[in-house]
């Protein structure tokens, strides 16, 4: 499966599901569900041992469970963020070796609470879960959400929109190149604390989506496998060319300077290629006002018919790079 990537395994699976009876099929964000004539919005997301954290980082810092807690909580969210909705329910199904401590579930359940209350998540309540027993750490919650103001897709972006981000970008890809880098993590400096904070304890920003949504955003999606990687996936659902001015990511790079400095990374590559910040990716149209929170960062023209790219100051970019579980 190695080669296929994300993208080729669902093409070759989602032709054998029958998504008929759903308001909103796979593809996006989240699906959604007609009950009792509401649209319920439902997203789940997995973070496992050494794929999506370690226990311990080559710098050598340990990963706490309160961490892991508050993560699972703010990935999942941000999927209903992205659709415009609000989160309303969860249900987390945690698998642990036997030997983990009882210590750990509660620190885990103390991230998830506080997430929940910290991110902003208000009418988040926990439904349930499921405990099993495993080789390594696996932590699924599955979310519920609903949108007050109609759910917003990937798929409209119309030729003329302006692309805009909220939240942050680049920080998290920051945040795990340093925590992957052999240096002590005890010299770390405040800046590069918090860009590892970033990447430990993401903050979606949840008023953004609903606000976006109202606004009249045409197409919205968060940021969880780096810019390119999610534009090329809005591009193509979409059947637009979105062409980003590098000029506007500028400032998100200036914030990453102190990570640069460690690990010698070009801090650009982080804001196109780094995942996990969990920011919005929105498409508004021309005379909509964009809340004040969005930075645009570029404009959709037409594909004319060819297959639909992203472009970096009028170049395509690479839509291979950027994050792919199985890529
Ligand atoms: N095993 C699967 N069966 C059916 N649909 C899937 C499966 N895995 C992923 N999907 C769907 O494919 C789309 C892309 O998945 P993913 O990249 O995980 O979404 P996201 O980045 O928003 O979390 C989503 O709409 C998701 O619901
Ligand atoms: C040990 C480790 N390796 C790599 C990463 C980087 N990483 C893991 S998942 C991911 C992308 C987002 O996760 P995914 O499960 O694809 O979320 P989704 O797109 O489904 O919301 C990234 C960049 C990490 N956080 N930790
Ligand atoms: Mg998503």
């Amino acid at each position: 499966m190695g080669d296929l990537g994300e993208q080729g395994i669902l093409e070759a699976i989602l032709p054998l599901l029958d998504s008929a009876q759903a308001s909103l099929g796979p593809g996006d964000d989240a699906g959604a569900l007609r009950v009792s004539g509401n649209e319920v919005l439902v997203s789940v997301d997995t973070l496992v041992e050494n794929q999506d954290f370690r226990l311990l980082w080559p710098s050598g810092l340990e990963h706490n469970a309160y961490d892991i807690g508050w993560k699972s909580i703010a990935q999942n969210v941000s999927d209903i963020n992205a659709m415009g909705g609000r989160a309303t329910g969860a249900v987390i199904s945690l698998s642990l070796p036997k030997s983990t401590s009882l210590e750990w579930v509660m620190d885990f359940s103390r991230g998830v609470a506080e997430a929940i209350a910290e991110l902003g998540a208000k009418e988040l309540t926990i439904l349930g879960g499921d405990l099993g027993k495993s080789q390594e750490i696996s932590v699924t919650t599955t979310v519920l959400g609903e949108c007050a103001h109609g759910k917003v897709l990937r798929s409209g972006v119309r030729a003329g929109d302006r692309v805009a981000v909220a939240g942050r970008v680049g920080a998290a890809g920051a945040g795990l190149s340093v925590l992957e880098h052999e240096h002590d993590n005890e010299s770390w400096s405040r800046a590069v604390r918090r860009l590892v904070q970033t990447q430990c304890r993401p903050v979606p920003p949840l008023e953004s989506g609903p606000r976006a949504a109202e606004a009249g955003a045409t197409a919205m999606m968060d940021l969880s496998d780096g810019l390119i990687r999610d534009a090329g996936r809005m591009a193509k659902a979409s059947h637009v060319n979105l062409e980003l001015e590098s000029s506007a990511l500028q400032d998100f790079a200036l914030r990453l300077e102190a990570a640069s400095e460690l690990t010698g990374t070009d801090p650009m590559s982080w804001v196109l290629y780094g995942g996990e910040d969990f920011g919005l990716l929105a498409a508004f149209p021309d005379g909509v006002e964009i809340p004040g929170e969005f930075t645009v960062i570029g404009v959709a023209k037409p594909a004319n018919g060819r297959r639909a790219v992203v472009k970096v100051d009028g170049k395509v970019a690479k839509p291979e790079t950027g994050f792919d579980h199985f890529g």
